[in-house]
């Protein structure tokens, strides 16, 4: 698949990989300049006029939710696909459609028929919609509800770029798994058999509202170094207008969204220049207006779907339809898992065509609650549940 233009993919080597630590601005020079080319095609402006308009009622956007294929060949696809065939993968790839995963229902519910679904569920953009001020990204109260009726009958996740305090905060639902940091901070059960050993730095148990839960944080000799470079940041962009430097425990956003665009490049210089002397932190950049500062480490969001699987003892289960709803480009290495594992498949919440490794779509946070309410809720008659599976849904 394609990625989007200004997608910084390629992960950048692992320290355990390498003997020194390298900076990935300096293996690839992210001057601010360049930085700058992609502040600009990232901001909502940029997108919409790209695409001329965006919503359900955009030819452009039509024809990028519909399917080249026809509805029961998608059909019979998307279930090869899921049970690990190649060809299929590729002729679902070569298609290079996103049908909204509301019309394709029904492929879905054929897809994880007598199998155990696992959710995973961005926040921003997924489950709050994207507003000016990041404090004010709150959740209804109605989308609450469809999340914790999600979680009563399947293992259901948060990931999020935030820290898991914060998201919690807006979230506050304990029945859920929750993956902060762009899934460096995650809390929940880790099970017996754990294949990312090598991965842990550590594993604490703790209590959380009266429960045991397991903390797994793969960054924490990064905390100091993250809580330094925020301060720096606060400080070097004071006097530009409308900059937030959020602190998001194991990496810091710049938000330059209520920035003016002839500031854009005093932001990603005074990023840059504060990063230049942090060879172990990189700079990534999200689809919506925000620098993401971040420790040079082998893990992401798509890391963190393939610990809570595992976790959850699903990662080795056949029968296990893991399905991850986002938004932002970081999710797009969680929906590269799902499609590489050829198990689930990811859902790209966007209003406007983009290219993704998601398989299907939704346009916005509406949609994705109602996806959830439909997917997990039995008076449908879609989907029943059954009584010996632990640990996750089945659909019979
Ligand atoms: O992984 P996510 O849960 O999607 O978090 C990604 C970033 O989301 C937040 O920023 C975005 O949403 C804000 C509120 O709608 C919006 O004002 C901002 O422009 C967006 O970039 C959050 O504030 C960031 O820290 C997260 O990294």
């Amino acid at each position: 698949m394609a990625n989007d233009s200004n997608c910084e993919y390629d992960d950048p080597p692992s320290p355990e990989k390498t003997k020194e630590p390298v900076s990935p601005l300096k293996l690839k020079p992210l001057h601010a300049n360049g930085w700058l080319h992609d502040m600009k095609l990232s901001s909502p402006t940029a997108a919409l006029v790209s695409n001329g308009s965006s919503g359900s009622f955009d030819p452009t956007y039509r024809a990028w939710t519909v399917s080249l294929m026809p509805h029961r060949i998608l059909v019979v696809a998307v279930l090869i696909f899921v049970r690990g065939g190649t060809t299929v993968h590729l002729l679902l790839s070569l298609q290079k459609k996103y049908p909204s995963a509301l019309s394709a229902f029904d492929q879905i519910v054929v897809c994880g028929k007598g199998k155990k679904m696992a959710l995973f569920l961005d926040y921003d953009g997924t489950l709050s919609p994207i507003v000016d001020e990041p404090d004010n990204a709150v959740m209804s109260d109605q989308m609450r509800e469809v999340v914790r009726n999600a979680a009563l009958h399947l293992p259901t996740a948060i990931v999020s770029g935030r820290s898991r305090d914060k998201v919690f905060d807006f979230v506050k639902l304990t029945e859920l798994y929750y993956a902060g940091s762009h899934g460096m901070d995650i809390m929940g059960p880790v099970g017996e058999h754990d294949s990312v050993t090598e991965h842990r730095r550590s594993i604490n148990s703790s209590k959380n509202q009266g429960k045991e839960v397991k903390i797994f944080q793969a960054a924490t000799e990064f905390l100091p170094m993250i809580d330094e470079v925020f301060r720096l940041l606060i400080d070097k962009t004071k006097a530009i207008n409308g900059v937030k430097v959020e602190n998001n425990r194991f990496c810091v956003s710049v938000h330059y969204r209520n920035v003016e665009e002839k500031d854009w490049q005093l932001v990603a210089e005074c990023t840059d220049d504060v990063l230049k002397v942090y060879p172990r932190l990189r700079l990534t950049h999200g689809r919506r207006v925000v620098l993401e500062v971040r420790p040079v480490i082998d893990w992401n969001k798509g890391k963190a779907v393939e610990f809570l699987l595992d976790s959850l003892e699903l990662a080795n289960c056949k029968n296990v339809l893991p399905i991850y709803i986002g938004d932002d480009l970081t999710d797009e290495d969680a929906f590269k898992v799902l499609r590489d594992d050829k198990r689930g498949f990811g859902i790209l919440v966007s209003s406007v065509p983009k290219e993704s490794h998601a398989l299907y779509s939704l346009m916005d946070p509406s949609e994705v609650g109602l996806m959830t309410y439909s997917a997990t809720v039995p008076c449908y008659g879609l989907l029943e549940e059954t009584s010996d599976v632990e640990g996750g849904r089945s659909i019979t």
